[in-house]
């Protein structure tokens, strides 16, 4: 279970968080919307450990991770997606899965130099789960294409995968529908409902414009204006909600449904 609680994150005089308290507990999605600039990306930096709070706290099963850097937050099994696609884009997608797996590889540089047979039976098993995460996201058919040449659509799943691939028990989603079209959305959505039920402890938090993908997939909604929950609930309490309706109304590119 992840708990933030009063976390708050200063950038000069500009204060992007304030008090946020959120929990997203085992095996639900939880969904995160608000307004351009209301400190969404912010808050997923400050778990994922690109970022630290100015104050407050983040607990990840009991554990303190506000002062971790990224590379610890992910070995404790919290992955992320990007606003903007951050592929390897020369790298084959397999290759692109097989270098997050490496991530949570045990094998030293010395066994791989000398091939042990311990390095061996690692990089058999990171090529069997590839296998399977290329079936379990569709991306069989691109799977020797260089990453940068795939589909928008599929790159956008390949980032998904790759985040996957280090084996997370909480996935964070930062707009993972951006640029897609309808059927394209519906599919992801459907893809998260996969995941969460062939791996019952896993727990996502997304971020998402597209109220759609919000009513196909999450839980429960939080929703952040000016740094501030301002609420909370599920998606039909959201989408009723007249201050969150207000909040977006208040905007010129309101995209709430
Ligand atoms: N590194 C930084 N330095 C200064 N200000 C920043 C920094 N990162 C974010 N901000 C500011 O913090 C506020 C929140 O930004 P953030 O990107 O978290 O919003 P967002 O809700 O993700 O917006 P969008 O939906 O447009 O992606 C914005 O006013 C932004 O300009």
């Amino acid at each position: 279970m992840l708990k933030l609680q009063d976390v708050s994150r200063r950038f000069g005089g500009l204060q992007a968080l304030s008090d946020v308290t959120i929990t997203v507990p085992d095996g639900r999605v939880v969904g995160l919307i608000g307004p351009n600039g209301a400190g969404k990306t912010t808050l997923i930096n400050v778990i994922s450990g690109l970022d630290h709070p100015t104050s407050g706290t983040i607990h990840f099963d009991g554990m303190s991770i506000q002062k971790m850097p990224p590379h610890k937050v992910t070995r404790l099994g919290i992955a992320r997606t990007y606003q903007n696609i951050h592929l390897f884009g020369e790298m084959t997608t397999r290759e692109n899965l097989m270098v997050a797996q490496h991530k949570r590889g045990t094998s030293s540089i010395l066994s791989s130099i000398f091939y042990t047979p311990a390095f061996r039976r690692e990089t058999h098993q990171f090529e069997a789960e590839a296998d399977a995460l290329l079936d379990q996201f569709r991306l069989q058919d691109v799977a020797e294409a260089p990453a940068e040449s795939l589909p928008y659509g599929d790159q956008r799943r390949l980032e998904m995968a790759r985040a996957f691939a280090t084996e997370p028990r909480l996935l964070l989603l930062d707009e993972p529908t951006a640029g897609m079209n309808p059927t394209e959305t519906r599919a992801l959505g459907d893809q998260i409902l996969m995941l969460m039920q062939s791996h019952h402890d896993l727990s996502v938090l997304v971020i998402e414009h597209d109220m759609s993908l919000i009513h196909q997939v999450c839980d429960e909604v939080y929703v952040l204006n000016f740094g501030k929950i301002i609420a909370h609930g599920t998606p039909a309490e959201i989408r009723d909600n007249p201050i969150v309706v207000e909040a977006y109304l208040g905007k010129e590119d309101s995209e709430l449904i």
